[in-house]
């Protein structure tokens, strides 16, 4: 390419990131329009399913060649950073930093807002509750290590509702000092990461010791001291303590999926596609395992799990976990958990909340 043609193609680039800077600002200036409507109301500043509904249409409509994926990050914090004009955010989520709840806290709040680690999902809730945090985000289950029980315990006591789901594809890599593999003698890792590599490790490393610890991250802030040592991690838990990558995507099902949920002080509004969470626990009477669904067959309503945990005040005697689809302002979802509730303990919406696939 020529230098002339080279200057005019950047001429032309100029031209159109001028215009896009001003169409940001006409953009956020609206923003803040909305955000002085909504402080006379109840309103949330911070709307998922309008946010959910911005990326769909615009990456449905995208005609290329701007990658889909490229639209969505880029709307991603567009959205932040106007946001933080309405209001700025702050995110409290099971820490420490670089764990995959920090790479989903950022991929569903981007990086205007303050998002604060916290040391347990406890803690997460605590931040919320009390209103130091807007919002808090912890882990609920992975597609191959199931349920995280810790999170489904804290709705038995707390008060606070499920704003939004996030799906966040997860991926280890293999982190050391050198990036050598041949120098490991040690892989540390939290253990549902060791046991989403397990076959991966006894393949490639079978003579290693493995330890535990409590997230990903500290795994890779310890390996940042110890040469013979190696992490399973993140990419960017790898970055974050200059570690290099010894092996990329060593999880045996590539195939991997964590879900995390946003717990808020309100529900949200519908938003025509969405999802609700119930807990119950039930009488201990012959067919009640049949009767218990019977609701939502009868009305065909979707079920899209169903989890139980032990009471722990009482043995043998379960709660349950329902996911179903629809928001419970829908007539349809009121009426049949207001059927259920008859043959109920104790139930207890856990809030409506736009569905993510
Ligand atoms: O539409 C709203 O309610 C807004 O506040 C605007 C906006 C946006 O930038 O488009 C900002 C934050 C909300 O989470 C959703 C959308």
């Amino acid at each position: 390419m020529t230098e002339d043609k080279l200057k005019e193609f950047r001429r032309r680039i100029d031209v159109i990131d001028d215009q896009i800077l001003d169409l940001l600002n006409r953009r956020a200036r609206i923003v803040v329009e909305v955000g002085k409507a909504k402080q006379g109301a109840r309103g949330d500043f911070y709307v998922p399913s309008r946010e959910k509904a911005i990326y769909d249409r615009l990456i449905h409509d995208n005609a290329g060649p701007f990658p889909d994926d490229g639209v969505r990050r880029v709307f991603r914090e567009i959205i932040s950073a106007s946001l933080s004009l309405e209001e700025p955010l702050k995110v409290a989520f099971l820490g420490p930093q670089a764990t995959f709840t920090h790479v989903a806290t950022m991929q569903q709040f981007g990086q205007s807002a303050r998002l604060v680690p916290q040391k347990s999902i406890p803690a997460v809730f605590d931040e919320v509750a009390r209103g130091r945090a807007n919002y808090g985000v912890v882990p609920v289950e992975n597609s191959n290590e199931g349920i995280v029980n810790h999170t489904l315990d804290m709705f038995f006591e707390s008060d606070l509702k499920i704003i939004a789901e996030i799906l966040l594809e997860v991926s280890h890599d293999l982190l050391s000092i050198s990036g050598d593999l041949a120098a490991v003698r040690k892989v540390i890792s939290h253990p549902q990461a060791l046991a989403q590599c397990r076959e991966w490790l006894e393949e490639n490393l079978p003579h290693v010791s493995l330890v535990d610890v409590a997230s990903t991250a500290l795994a890779a802030q310890l390996v940042a001291d110890d040469e013979s040592a190696a992490a399973i991690a993140s990419e960017q838990a790898g970055s974050l303590y200059g570690l290099k990558v010894a092996k990329h995507k060593i999880e045996d099902n590539p195939n991997n999926f964590t879900r995390f949920l946003v717990v808020g002080r309100n529900t949200p509004s519908r938003s025509g596609n969405d999802k609700t969470s119930i807990m119950f626990s039930v009488k201990d009477e012959a067919g009640i395992l049949y009767r218990m669904l019977e609701p939502f067959s009868s009305r065909g309503i979707n079920l899209c799990k169903i989890e139980s945990r032990p009471l722990r005040k009482k043995a043998w005697e379960y709660i349950f976990f329902l996911d179903l689809e629809g928001h419970i302002e829908d007539v349809i979802i009121r009426e049949a958990v207001e059927d259920l509730r008859q043959y109920c303990q104790f139930l207890k919406v856990l809030g409506s909340y736009p569905r993510v696939r």
